[in-house]
């Protein structure tokens, strides 16, 4: 990756609607080329980060940089290299869809060629089908290709895969990983964590209106107290309270006979020497890996907790 300044700058990003802080001090910085992604719970403020980052709407504080321009002060200058695909983005009803491909070609001084690019997200048959007549999911890859359609060095993308079946999803992963081999930097807003987990370098989890965590996928889910999890039947008892002792074990429940521990990829290691010094076999020996799913629910869950538990303590 590659060690210059960041291509996108975000620093102590606020935003308040109606007196409500919806975005707090968001802070993070993405590298040309990367997929970067922000994940977070409904109403947790991503829509809003991004749009800052695309020049439409105006922080209350902070800076936005992006290729050390202020999309707000240098709008058009940043609308040039930076393409987006927001929420729910609608287009005159009546226009065609080669009509609104030609169009927002025409907004660019190096434009794509829209034909392979309609190709590629399965409009070629809807070149003469009004947007008003389009389903869900074809407005959607619509609005992907007219976010592409400018040949941006930078890509917003909202959402992107909401509404799609799965083989539409899956087609349109393929076509963010091309488009990131030609060298596009892509801010990824989404809810998918299979989306996340297979398209983003690093990814930012924004969680009432902050980022909760900053990393890598592999990393988020390493962060999960529960990242592994094994399970088995001992071949004789076995006292779980050993077991907890070993300090690579994170929990351990029993039910009935069977033992469910979790932990980090090092606990099946510890629990497997366990097992051999007290001379007890695994039966029906399982090991999972957590998702970022996990990931997720741990970081945002944590927060909830901590805000009780500090709630508790001052009430
Ligand atoms: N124009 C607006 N005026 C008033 N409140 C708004 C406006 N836009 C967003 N909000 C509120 O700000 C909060 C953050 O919204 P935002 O769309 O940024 O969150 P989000 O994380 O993208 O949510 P989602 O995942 O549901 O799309 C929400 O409570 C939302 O209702």
């Amino acid at each position: 990756m590659p060690q210059n300044t960041p291509l996108i700058e975000v620093t102590g990003l606020r935003k308040s609607y109606s007196g409500r802080t919806v975005v707090d001090g968001v802070s993070f910085s993405v590298e040309e080329g990367e997929i970067f992604g922000i994940l977070g719970p409904n109403g947790a403020g991503k829509t809003t980060t991004v749009e800052c980052v695309s020049g439409l709407r105006v922080p209350d504080s902070g800076t936005v940089r992006v290729a050390g321009l202020d999309p707000v002060a240098d709008h058009e200058q940043t609308s040039r290299l930076l393409g987006a695909q927001l929420q729910e983005s609608e287009l005159q009803p009546k226009i065609l869809v080669r009509e609104a491909l030609e169009l927002y070609a025409s907004f660019y001084p190096n434009p794509a060629d829209w034909r392979p690019l309609a190709e590629r997200l399965g409009l070629n048959d809807k070149l003469t089908t009004r947007f008003a007549k389009l389903s869900g999911g074809q407005k959607q890859r619509l609005s992907i290709a007219l976010a592409l359609i400018g040949n941006p060095r930078v890509v917003v993308l909202d959402e992107l895969t909401t509404g799609l079946d799965p083989r539409a999803r899956r087609a349109t992963w393929k076509l963010i990983e091309d488009v990131r081999r030609q060298g596009v930097t892509v801010l990824l807003v989404t809810h998918f964590m299979e989306e996340a987990q297979r398209l983003c370098d690093r990814i930012a989890v924004i969680d009432k209106g902050r980022v909760a965590a900053l990393d890598s996928p592999s990393g988020l889910i390493g962060r999960s107290a529960g990242s592994t999890v094994i399970s088995f039947t001992p071949s004789r008892p076995l006292d779980p309270a050993d077991l907890a002792a070993l300090p690579e074990v994170a929990t351990v429940e029993h039910r009935g006979e069977q033992l469910t521990i979790t932990g980090t990829d090092v606990t099946v290691n510890a629990v497997v020497t366990l097992l051999a010094q007290h001379r007890i076999t695994a039966h029906q020996l399982r090991v999972t890996d957590a998702t970022l799913d996990d990931a997720f629910l741990d970081l945002t869950e944590e927060r909830e907790s901590t805000a009780t538990d500090t709630a508790g303590k001052a009430a």
